[in-house]
């Protein structure tokens, strides 16, 4: 099962391989403005299913929102590091 961790590494490939047909990166091109955008429509859909949907609906908007997150961190060059130092 991906993990928080794996999921990041795949993403870091994406960014230095830049495959065709990479949603990652389509939106790391996309600039921090629109994953910006992304990462606050994707945390409205949690808040919203959080308060209205199933179980699993939520668990689907929170991977999600993690996702938009990791690329964030890419864009700005964070490492996990950088941000477990602050858990
Ligand atoms: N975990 C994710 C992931 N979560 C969310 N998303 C993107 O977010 C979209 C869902 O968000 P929305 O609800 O906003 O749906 P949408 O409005 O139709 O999305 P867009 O058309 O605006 O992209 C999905 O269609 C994906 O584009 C993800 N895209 C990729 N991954 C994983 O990231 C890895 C790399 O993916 P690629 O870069 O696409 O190869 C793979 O393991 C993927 O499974």
């Amino acid at each position: 099962m991906k993990t928080f961790d794996s999921l990041f590494a795949e993403l870091l490939d994406r960014s230095v391989s830049r495959p065709a047909g990479s949603g990652t990166v389509d939106a790391l091109d996309a600039g921090v403005h629109a994953q910006g955008k992304k990462l606050l429509e994707e945390a409205g859909e949690v808040w919203l299913a959080a308060e209205h949907e199933s179980d699993d609906a939520v668990a689907l908007e929170i991977s999600q929102l993690i996702y938009r997150a990791q690329v964030i961190m890419i864009g700005r060059g964070i490492s996990l590091e950088q941000v477990y130092k602050h858990l």
